[in-house]
């Protein structure tokens, strides 16, 4: 696992969308995880800038997003996959029906989330995942205690989650749904490359119990210790926690230049 500090959110955003605009530069057809929550709006922002620019084109790529709340009704505001569509998809150059997200509305859900997979089986895989991490360790919406084999499957929501995202429901817990679908830590694990963004003093020991951690279900996000190419990219409240910061630094900074994540 590669753990790079850097001194701002900007910066973390910046360092994904250098990783993102690299593998689009490269393979315009790849195809991306997009994650939702707060941790990757910045880097959102970063990629409609550059895609302004001239930079970097989606429009050969496809996305597949990491989860769905149950219950909300389809172009509710906060269901994800308006909320990709609000923060990226409709800024940047996306073929109609290049981003897909699990189906919260269907009407048989294990079928959805089985289909859901094998979409993203079809497409190839997922080349390049972004990730947050939720305050008690989880990455999509697998809380703890979820197998670290797991496929997209349909899952309760945690009382802490909910809570925590009440912020999105105007502050109403009780808004919040209970239920989702949720990519599974197997799924995601599958992808080429995990690039995990976290910020901010609340994700402090998520981060710490994530890298230097036991492997375990009761941190989910500890699965990417698994992973041959897995990025954590903090800023220093988030990094506040680690033990070994000044060994992550060190390898940072040793880097051959132009590697990249
Ligand atoms: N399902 C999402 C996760 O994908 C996200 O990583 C997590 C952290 O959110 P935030 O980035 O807003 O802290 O919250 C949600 O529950």
């Amino acid at each position: 696992m590669e753990v790079v500090v850097v001194p701002s959110a900007e910066q973390v955003a910046s360092l994904a969308a250098d990783a993102v605009c690299r593998l689009l530069q490269g393979a315009p057809g790849a195809v991306l995880g997009l994650a939702t929550g707060s941790s990757p709006l910045a880097l959102y922002a970063e990629l409609i800038a550059r895609h302004r620019r001239g930079e970097v084109s989606f429009a050969r790529a496809r996305a597949f997003t990491l989860d769905e709340y149950v219950g909300l009704p389809a172009g509710h505001p906060e269901s994800y996959r308006e909320v990709i569509r609000r923060e990226l998809e409709d800024h940047v150059d996306f073929g109609p029906g290049a981003v897909r997200g699990p189906d919260g509305t269907a009407a048989d859900l294990d079928r959805a989330c089985r289909e859901y997979e094998q979409a993203i089986r079809a497409a190839g895989g997922v080349d390049l995942q972004v990730l947050g991490i939720g305050t008690d360790g989880h990455v999509a919406f697998n809380e703890p205690g979820s197998s670290l084999t797991s496929l997209t499957r349909p899952k309760a929501l945690a009382q802490q989650t909910r809570t925590d995202n009440a912020r999105f429901f105007g502050g109403r817990v009780q808004e919040v749904p209970s239920l989702c679908l949720t990519q599974g830590l197997g799924t995601i694990g599958r992808a080429g490359h995990l690039v995990l963004l976290a910020c901010g003093q609340q994700k402090a020991q998520a981060v710490a119990a994530t890298v230097e951690g036991p492997l375990s279900a009761s941190c989910p996000a500890s699965v990417l210790q698994l992973h041959p190419h897995a990025t954590v990219l903090l800023d220093p409240a988030a990094a506040s926690a680690l033990r070994h910061r000044g060994y992550y630094d060190l390898a940072w900074a040793n880097k051959p230049a132009g590697q990249g994540l």
